[in-house]
Formats: C-alpha cells, structure tokens, sequence
C-alpha cells in the first residue's frame, strides 16, 4: 500500500496565468528513495510543499497513510506535519540563536516531549556533530549546517522526509555525506525520502527519478 498518493494536483499561485503544477497524480511506496528533477521554475519546490502539506493546494488531494491532509485545520495540519514529515532545505532554516542540540530537538520540544539524552547523542555521533553539540549555527560550515538540518528532520522520525535542494549549497564531498545521510535514514530506519536536486549524480543515486516540466509530471529522467 502508498504511504503517499497524490491525486490530480493543481496550484495556481494568485495572479498567476499558468498553473505551477498541473494535474498532477503520484504514489509512493512506504521505503522509496526519489529523485524529482526538472528545469527551474518548472514546480518542484511546489510540489514537494503540497505533499508536505506546507502548502495547500487549488485543487486535488494528498493522503499520507489514511489522512487526507488538506482535510485538517492549520492547527491540525500543523501537528502532522511536525509528527510525519522531516524538511529539509537549500540554505539549512537553522534557528540562529539556538544551539546544535536545540535546533535538532526542537520538533520534539514543540510537541511538549523531551528527547532521551542518549537518542540525541547518538544522532549527533552518527552526524558527526558531537563535538559541535552546544555551538550555533552561525559558527558551523554550510556542511555542517545541513547535517543538524538532518538531525531535526529525523528527529520525530516522520514517515517521509521532503529535501528540496539539500546539497544545492554545497561542494561534492559535503554533498556526498549528505547523501550518505539520507541513504542510512531510508535504509536503516526505512524511512520514505523524496529529493529535489539539479545535480544528477544526485538523482543518479535515487532508485526512482520523477521529471516535472511546464508543472506536468513524468515518470522517468
Ligand atoms: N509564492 C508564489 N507566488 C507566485 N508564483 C509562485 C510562487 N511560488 C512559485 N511560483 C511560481 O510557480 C512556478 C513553479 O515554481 P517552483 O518554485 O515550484 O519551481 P521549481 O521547479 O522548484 O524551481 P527552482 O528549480 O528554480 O527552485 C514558477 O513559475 C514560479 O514563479
């Protein structure tokens, strides 16, 4: 069965001519690694907010497991979003004047939970963050940055993480760990990942690849 299912998508931004997605369906299976490519400002960042339910949509629906996401009020559709689904962006959206442990746990600190200090150890062990536990963002390198992204976004361990760009900011060896990452995640915790990249010996590396153009998806590079 989908964790995911996208059903006839449309977004139409106000004063907009064109639709930025257009019709657009998708399925994704509960373990699959995604790549979405596609010319700029062909929709990606559109479509990945809907499924994330950051956005709402003109028309169409997206279930995450059986909740039909735009069926939820804001605050509703809020607390699934902090429960189910892991952000990660281009340029990091670090809260600058919160540490590296409070930046990563703050998903959880939202929710009125405490995270185990030993969970959050070893997270920053296996994104090498341990010496940089109580540094801010601003005395971190973009890699690093990205890596407590990581780290937040898999804290609640939400059933899907949505990536838009996440190595767009980077050079090759931090783009590559961030991969390896992302990699772990799916595999060991089998979380479903979803990536937005123009590099492709990034979407080379994901089992799927789905092309927008002109807001119309196709399966395929
Ligand atoms: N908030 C907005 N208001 C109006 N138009 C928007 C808004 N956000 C995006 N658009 C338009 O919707 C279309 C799709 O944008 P989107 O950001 O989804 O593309 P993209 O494929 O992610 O682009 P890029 O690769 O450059 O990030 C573009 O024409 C863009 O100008």
């Amino acid at each position: 069965m989908a964790i995911l299912t996208a059903t006839n998508l449309v977004k139409k931004y106000p004063g907009e001519d064109q639709a930025a997605l257009d019709n657009v369906s998708l399925s994704i299976e509960p373990g699959e690694f995604t790549a979405v490519v596609g010319p700029s400002g062909s929709g990606k960042s559109t479509l990945l907010h809907l499924l994330g339910g950051v956005d709402r949509p003109t028309s169409g629906t997206v279930q995450l497991y059986d909740t039909d996401l735009y069926q939820l009020n804001e605050t509703q559709l809020a607390i699934f979003r902090r429960r189910q689904v892991g952000l990660i962006y281009q340029f990091y959206n670090l809260i600058p004047s919160l540490t590296v442990a409070e930046n990563i746990t703050l998903p959880t600190e939202l929710d009125g939970k405490t995270v185990p200090e030993e969970r959050l150890n070893a997270l920053l062990i296996q994104l090498g963050l341990a010496a940089k536990k109580d540094s801010l963002p601003g005395q971190l390198s973009g890699g690093q940055q990205q890596r407590v992204a990581i780290g937040r976004a898999l804290i609640n361990q939400p059933a899907i993480v949505l990536a838009d760009e996440p190595t767009g900011n980077l050079d090759q060896r931090n783009s590559q760990e961030i991969m390896r990452l992302l990699h772990a995640a799916n595999v060991q915790q089998g979380q479903t990942i979803i990536v937005i990249t123009h590099d492709p010996q990034v979407a080379a590396q994901a089992k799927r690849v789905l092309t927008i153009t002109d807001g119309r998806l196709t399966e395929g590079a």
